[in-house]
């Protein structure tokens, strides 16, 4: 594979450069808002020079990008890597890294597996483990001398929840489980550029990676779990006995990682907003919209590439052929442009139409597990606990795509 060519085609006059921006620097991942607001300030394109590529961080670019899966094409990778030019790292997805017609099949089968109706057979038995995971911290959890249950709820809940519910809800045999946050976190890091976070997790993902593999044959997985589906769908001949085993990969890959991520945000914003947790328990009809809205503040996935399949109108501007552009989700969804209030945590506000879970083809198909499970964690916990605070600062883990917390120190007072 050749080296991708460095800017043959001139960057178009009009379009603002920022040579000192880079999304990847480890500071910036810990904190990419004042990135953000640069970038929106300079205008609804910008080109990055230090990465050779395009960006759009305000909110209705990011949403044009997004939808226009024509001339933004997603099978050149979802990542700063360019397939045209750079051998993928594994076969690419079927669909996040491919467009139609190929993304058609793989979609519409997923789309059926993941839709809410099968996701909501699951919601009596996540309700159940949820519930048995907000008693035990209860009963067995450590407590200060308010009696307030004092906990990590990054290793207490965000990870043990999802990481209890989905593999099963998968059909995965159970062991080898632990395999799965590092897969999905080396998976994340992958779409960036090949950093420090890549070349250490490099070292040790070969075991893991080996395990993941082995998960998606027929003969792993349960007959009665979404893995089972997936490979039914390959007797129906709507997908190929080849792809059934490369999209339950995707499922191990982006199953576990993004929930856990997505529960630590809405614990970090509850613990946040202590005047709005009350009034989610007084309306815990409201349980869904602190969701969403903590969903658009902290958009655990923060980015996603597009490649440019022709040279691009947008806003004036041109984009050349062949150029990777990079949608800032997080800045889109806290564009002043798009929300009043952008950095507020507000219950009261409609957080419909935030791109978290992105927008358009390939919108993500998952969202209703993420959502049950998030929901599922919260009506078991919310009843039962009055108070949620921070006992000391959280700390962020960082990625090349995902944002989250690698610590959430929280003090919980029992109802
Ligand atoms: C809070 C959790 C999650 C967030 C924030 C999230 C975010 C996203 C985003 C932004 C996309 C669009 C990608 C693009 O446009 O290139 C996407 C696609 C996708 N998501 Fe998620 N995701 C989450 C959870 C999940 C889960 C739990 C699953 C699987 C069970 C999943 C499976 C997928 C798949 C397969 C795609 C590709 C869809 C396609 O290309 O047609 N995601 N997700
Ligand atoms: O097929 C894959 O490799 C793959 C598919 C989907 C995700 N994803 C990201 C956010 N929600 C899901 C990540 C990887």
């Amino acid at each position: 594979m050749t080296a991708q060519p460095k800017t043959t085609s001139a960057v178009d006059a009009s379009v603002p450069v920022l040579d000192d921006v880079d999304p990847f620097d480890e500071e910036v991942l810990a904190g990419p808002h004042h990135m953000h607001s640069i970038i929106r300030d300079a205008g609804d394109l910008v080109y990055l020079a230090q990465h050779d590529i395009y960006a759009v961080a305000r909110y209705s670019p990011v949403r044009e990008t997004l939808e226009n899966w024509q001339d933004f094409s997603s099978a050149a990778g979802a990542g700063l890597a360019n397939f045209r030019y750079e051998e993928p790292w594994r076969p690419p997805s079927l669909l996040l890294e491919a467009d139609p017609p190929h993304h058609d099949a793989p979609r519409s089968v997923l789309q059926k597996i993941l839709g809410p109706r099968r996701i909501r057979a699951f919601e009596d038995e996540w309700d159940r483990t949820a519930n048995q995971l907000v008693d035990c911290l209860l009963e067995y959890g450590e407590r200060d001398e308010n009696s307030a249950v004092v906990i990590d709820a990054v290793p207490s809940i965000a990870e043990p929840f999802p990481l209890s519910v989905f593999p099963e809800a998968l059909g995965l045999s159970g062991e080898g489980l632990d395999n799965l946050l590092p897969y999905g976190n080396f998976a994340f890091n992958a779409f960036g550029p090949r950093n420090r976070l890549v070349t250490e997790a490099q070292k040790t993902i070969g075991p893991v990676m080996e395990w993941v593999g082995e998960q998606c044959p027929r003969h792993a997985l349960t007959e009665s779990g979404l893995g089972a589906d997936i490979w039914a769908a390959s007797d129906d001949t709507d997908i190929t006995e080849a792809q059934a085993p490369l999209i339950v990969r995707s499922l191990l890959t982006a199953g576990v990682d993004t929930t856990v991520y997505g529960i630590a945000a809405v614990l970090y914003h509850l613990a946040d907003n202590p005047d709005q947790y009350q009034r989610l328990r007084d309306e815990p009809e409201l349980i869904r919209a602190a969701i969403e809205e903590s969903l658009r503040l902290e958009s655990p996935v923060q980015t996603f590439f597009r490649t440019t399949t022709r040279d691009v109108p947008i806003s004036g501007h041109v984009i050349p052929e062949g150029k990777k552009v990079l949608m800032f989700l997080g800045a889109a969804n806290r564009d002043p442009r798009r929300w009043a209030n952008p950095d507020e945590f507000d219950l009261g506000r409609d957080p419909s139409g935030h791109v978290a879970f992105g927008s358009g083809i390939h919108q993500c198909v998952g969202q209703h597990v993420a959502r049950f499970e998030a929901a599922s964690l919260l009506q078991a916990l919310v009843p039962k606990i009055e108070r949620i605070e921070f006992s000391t600062a959280p700390e962020r883990k960082i990625n090349n795509t995902l944002l989250g917390w690698k610590t959430l120190p929280l003090r919980l007072i029992p109802a």
